[in-house]
C-alpha cells in the first residue's frame, strides 16, 4: 500500500508564488526571475511531500496561473485575438488576464469550489505544442527518482470545460492522438505512472459518453511499454462505475469522501477489476477537520474484500489545492480547535499513519489514533460549539419568518415612492479599490502599530473621499466602499460569534488572488453590529440613498470551512438570523436599500442533479430568513457573479429579493434564459467587466442595456458594473463609472418613466 498525493497547494506557505507573479506583472521581476523562483518553490514542495511520507508525488501541478489554461496552451487552443500577444509567458498571461485589444478568456468556477479556471476556447484544431507533463517529469527526475507522478488534465474533462468545443465525439477524436503522443513521450522518458485527471466523470455521464471514452482511451494508451495510467476522479461518486471500470487504464482514483457512500456501494455491487490499482481518496481535500482515523480504518476494511492492500494507494479525496498549507501556523486558535484541524501537510501525515496501521499493525500508530480520538472529543466539547439560545431561536422559527410582510408588487410601489429614482438608476456592487494604502493601514493595525481609533479614522477618511467621488460622478445609489473589509466573508466572520479566523490559511481563488476561508466551528450569532458604523457614517455624508452591503448566509457557508456535526440548513439559518438582525439595525439607521450578496449560491449547487433540489431548498430559505424581516419599504437587492443562471432561475425568483444584480449581462445566452422565464422584477445589469483593467467605452455599455431592453421593460433595469471594484485601481474606476453614468443618461433621454 502506497501513499500518494494528487496535487499540492501551489502558492507556498509564504504565498511565494503570489509574490513572484505580482512582481512579474508589476515589472519588478523579469521572466527569468519568475521561472527560477517558481522552480525553487516546486522543488521545495516535492521535498516537503517526500518528507511527509508521500511515495507518489504529483509533478506538473504547480501552475503559474491555472492548470486548465496550461492544458489549453499545451494543445495550441489559443484564440485568434491573441495573435499579437507574443508567445511563451506573455501569451499565457494575456489569455489569463487580457492583452492588447484582446479581452481575457472567460474565468469560470472549477466544479463546486471557489477556485476559478480559465475556459479554453476551440477556434482551431488542437495540436501538441509542448509536452508539459514530460517537462515536469524531467525536472523532477533527479529529486524524486522513481516517485515522480506527472499529472495531466484528461481529454473528457478538457472538452467539458471548454467554450465552443466541437461536438464532443469529434473533439475526443481530435485530442486522442495528441494525448497518445504525450503519454508515449513520458513512457520513453522512463515515467512509471501518470495521473490523468477526469473529474468530469463524476457528473451525470451518459452511457454513450462512457462508451466513446473507452474507445478514446484505447487509442490514447495504445503501445505503451512501461507507463501506467491512473485515471483520477474526484468531488463525487461515479455514475457510470461499471463501464468506467472497464477502461483500458491501470488504475482508478475514486473519492471516498465526497463520493461516499456512493463509491463504496459501487464497489460492493460491481467489485473492482483484479488487474487495476485503486487510488483511494480517504482524507478530505476540501474541508479541514482532522480525520477520524479509526473510522477510516473501518472503511479500509470494507474495501479490502474487493481490492487487496497491495493494489491500493491512499490519497486525499482531491488535489490539496483547496486547502491551506499547514495548520502549524495557527497557534493562536483555541487549542481544541487547533488540534481539531488538518491542512494539506497534516492530511499527508494522516495518510502515512493510515498506511502504517495497515502495513505494520494498529499498535504502531496507537499514539496517532489516540491523538485523533482525543482531538475529536475536545472539538465536541469546545466552548461555543452549542449555544442553547441560538438553537432555541432556530427551532422556534415559523413559516412567516421566511416571508416578507408584503408581496412583491405592493413593496415595489412603496419603494419607488420612497426612493424616487430615475429610470436606469446607476449604482455599484459595493467595494471600491483596496489600494496598497488601505491594505497597509490594516496590516499596521494588525501589528498593533496604530490604535483602533486611528484605523477607524483612516477608514472614515476613505469612505468620505469615495462618497464625494460618487456624488461627483452622478451615481444614483451610493455605497460606503467596504474599505474596512479584508474580504467579504472573512470580515463578517471576524465580527460574528461561532467563527474563527486564521492567520495564514491562504487558499488560491484565481491567479495570484487568495482567500483565507474562516472556520465556522460553533453556533453562530451576532452580539455586535456588523456594518452599522460604516453605513451610518456614509449615509450621514449625503442626501442620496446609501445602499447597505451584507454577505448572505449561503455565501458565508460556501466560502468557509464549516463544521460537520450539524446539518447545513441549521447552520445557514443561524447565520441568516445574524444578518436579519443587522438589517433591522440598518433600517433603523435610515437605510432604504440593503444588498445581501450571494455570489456563492450557484457555486454550492451539487454537481449531481438529484442532490440539487434539497440544496436549493435550504439555500433559498436561508436567504429568505435573512431578508424576511425587512420592512416593505426597504428595498432588498442581491448580487451574484460567476453564474450560469439557466439551472437556478426558479430559485432566484423564490429568493424574493426586490432587485437582483448579476454578472452575466455581457454574456450571450443571458437574455435567452430570462426571455424564457417569468422573471418580472428589477434587474441590475452588469454592464462591464471589473476583472479587466480595460476602461470600457460608453457605447459598449449602452449596447448591453439596449440588448436587455429586448427582454426587460425600461422600469426594470438598473445599471452597474458586474461585480465589486476592490481589485481595480482608483483611476480606472473613476473613468469607467463616469462612462457608465453617461450611458445610463443617454438612455434616460429616450425613455420616459410611465
Ligand atoms: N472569499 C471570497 N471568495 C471570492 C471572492 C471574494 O471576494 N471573497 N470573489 C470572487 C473572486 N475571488 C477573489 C478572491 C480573492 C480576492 C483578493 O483580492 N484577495 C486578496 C487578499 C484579500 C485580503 O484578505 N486582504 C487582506 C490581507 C492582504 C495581505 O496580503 N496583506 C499583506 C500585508 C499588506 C501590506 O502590508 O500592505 C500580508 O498579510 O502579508 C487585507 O486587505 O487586510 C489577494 O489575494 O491579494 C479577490 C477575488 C470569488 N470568490
Ligand atoms: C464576489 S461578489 C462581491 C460583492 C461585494 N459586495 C463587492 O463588491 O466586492
Ligand atoms: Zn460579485
Amino acid at each position: 500500500m502506497l501513499v500518494s498525493n494528487i496535487g499540492y497547494p501551489r502558492m507556498g506557505r509564504e504565498r511565494t508564488l503570489k509574490k513572484l507573479l505580482e512582481g512579474y506583472w508589476g515589472r519588478v521581476l523579469d521572466e527569468e526571475g519568475l521561472l527560477a523562483g517558481a522552480a525553487r518553490l516546486e522543488e521545495a514542495h516535492w521535498r516537503q511531500q517526500v518528507r511527509l511520507g508521500v511515495e507518489l508525488v504529483p509533478v506538473g501541478d504547480l501552475s503559474l496561473y491555472d492548470h486548465v489554461l496550461d492544458t489549453a496552451v499545451m494543445f495550441g487552443l489559443v484564440p485568434e485575438r491573441f495573435e499579437k500577444a507574443g508567445d511563451g509567458l506573455s501569451l499565457y498571461f494575456a489569455m489569463a488576464r487580457g492583452g492588447p485589444n484582446a479581452p481575457a478568456c472567460a474565468m469560470r468556477k472549477w466544479f463546486n469550489t471557489n477556485y476559478h479556471y480559465i475556459a479554453p476556447e476551440w477556434e482551431r484544431k488542437p495540436v501538441l505544442v509542448k509536452n508539459l507533463p514530460l517537462q515536469a517529469y524531467l525536472r523532477a527526475k533527479d529529486t524524486l527518482n522513481g516517485n515522480a507522478k506527472p499529472v495531466l488534465l484528461g481529454p473528457f474533462t478538457l472538452i467539458k470545460l471548454s467554450k465552443n468545443a466541437p461536438e464532443w465525439r469529434r473533439a475526443l477524436y481530435e485530442l486522442s492522438p495528441l494525448y497518445a503522443q504525450v503519454l508515449r513521450e513520458l513512457d520513453a522518458a522512463g515515467a512509471t505512472w501518470v495521473q490523468v485527471d477526469e473529474p468530469s466523470l463524476i457528473l451525470d455521464v451518459t452511457e454513450e459518453e462512457a462508451k466513446a471514452l473507452a474507445a478514446a482511451y484505447r487509442k490514447i494508451t495504445e503501445g505503451l511499454r512501461g507507463l501506467k495510467i491512473m485515471l483520477q476522479t474526484y468531488f463525487g461518486g461515479l455514475s457510470q462505475y461499471a463501464r468506467l471500470m472497464a477502461l483500458p487504464v491501470d488504475g482508478l482514483g475514486l473519492d471516498f469522501v465526497h463520493g461516499y457512500p456512493e463509491n463504496i456501494a459501487n464497489l460492493e455491487r460491481h467489485g473492482f477489476p483484479p488487474d487495476k490499482w485503486l487510488g483511494l481518496g480517504i482524507v478530505d481535500g476540501r474541508n479541514i477537520w482532522r480525520t477520524n482515523l479509526r473510522q477510516k480504518l473501518d472503511l479500509l476494511h470494507k474495501v479490502f474484500p474487493y481490492v487487496p492492500a497491495t493494489r491500493i494507494w491512499l490519497q486525499p479525496s482531491c488535489s490539496l489545492l483547496h486547502l491551506p498549507v499547514s495548520a502549524a501556523d495557527e497557534s493562536h486558535l483555541p487549542s481544541a480547535l487547533r488540534q481539531g484541524i488538518a491542512f494539506a501537510d497534516e492530511r499527508l501525515t494522516e495518510l502515512r499513519a493510515l498506511a502504517r496501521a495497515v502495513k505494520e499493525g494498529e499498535t504502531v500508530v496507537a499514539a496517532e489514533l489516540a491523538a485523533a480520538d482525543q482531538a475529536q472529543r475536545a472539538l465536541a466539547e469546545l466552548s461555543g460549539r452549542v449555544v442553547p439560545a441560538v438553537r432555541m431561536r432556530v427551532s422556534a422559527l415559523k413559516e412567516t419568518d421566511f416571508q416578507r410582510t408584503a408581496p412583491y408588487a405592493e413593496r415595489r410601489k412603496l419603494q419607488s415612492r420612497r426612493l424616487a429614482l430615475p429610470l436606469f438608476p446607476t449604482t455599484t456592487i459595493g467595494s471600491f479599490p483596496q489600494t496598497p494604502e488601505v491594505r497597509a493601514a490594516r496590516a499596521r493595525r494588525r501589528r498593533g502599530e496604530v490604535s483602533k481609533e486611528q484605523y477607524d479614522a483612516f477608514i472614515r477618511g476613505q469612505i468620505a473621499e469615495w462618497v464625494r467621488i460618487q456624488e461627483q460622478l452622478g451615481l444614483d445609489v451610493l455605497v460606503h466602499g467596504e474599505f474596512e473589509r479584508n474580504d467579504m466573508v472573512e470580515y463578517f466572520a471576524t465580527r460574528l460569534q461561532g467563527f474563527a479566523v486564521t492567520s495564514n490559511a491562504w487558499v488560491q481563488s484565481y491567479g495570484s488572488r487568495c482567500v483565507k476561508p474562516p472556520i465556522l466551528f460553533g453556533d453562530v450569532y451576532r452580539d455586535t453590529p456588523l456594518t452599522l458604523a460604516e453605513a451610518l457614517y456614509a449615509q450621514s455624508l449625503t442626501p442620496q440613498p446609501v445602499k447597505g452591503i451584507l454577505t448572505g448566509p449561503v455565501t458565508m457557508l460556501n466560502w468557509s470551512f464549516v463544521r460537520e456535526d450539524l446539518e447545513s440548513d441549521q447552520i445557514a439559518y443561524q447565520v441568516a438570523l445574524a444578518i436579519r438582525d443587522e438589517i433591522v439595525d440598518l433600517e433603523k439607521a435610515g437605510l432604504a436599500i440593503i444588498q445581501v450578496d450571494e455570489p456563492a449560491l450557484r457555486e454550492g449547487l451539487p454537481l449531481r442533479t438529484e442532490e440539487r433540489a434539497p440544496y436549493l431548498s435550504w439555500a433559498v430559505s436561508a436567504f429568505r430568513l435573512a431578508t424576511g424581516g425587512a420592512c416593505p419599504e426597504t428595498q432588498i437587492h442581491t448580487h451574484m457573479c460567476y453564474v450560469e443562471f439557466g439551472d437556478i432561475l426558479e430559485a432566484i425568483e423564490a429568493m424574493d429579493a426586490d432587485v437582483i444584480s448579476i454578472e452575466t449581462a455581457r454574456r450571450g445566452g443571458f437574455l435567452e434564459v430570462f426571455k424564457r422565464s417569468a422573471y418580472h422584477r428589477d434587474i441590475g445589469l452588469g454592464v462591464y467587466d471589473v476583472h479587466s483593467p480595460r476602461v470600457p467605452e460608453v457605447e459598449d455599455m449602452e449596447r448591453v442595456i439596449r440588448q436587455a431592453l429586448d427582454v426587460f421593460r425600461p422600469e426594470q433595469l438598473w445599471v452597474n458594473p458586474d461585480c465589486g471594484l476592490k481589485t481595480r485601481q482608483q483611476k480606472e474606476v473613476a473613468a469607467a463609472l463616469k462612462r457608465m453614468v453617461k450611458a445610463a443618461r443617454r438612455l434616460r433621454t429616450e425613455y420616459r418613466p410611465d
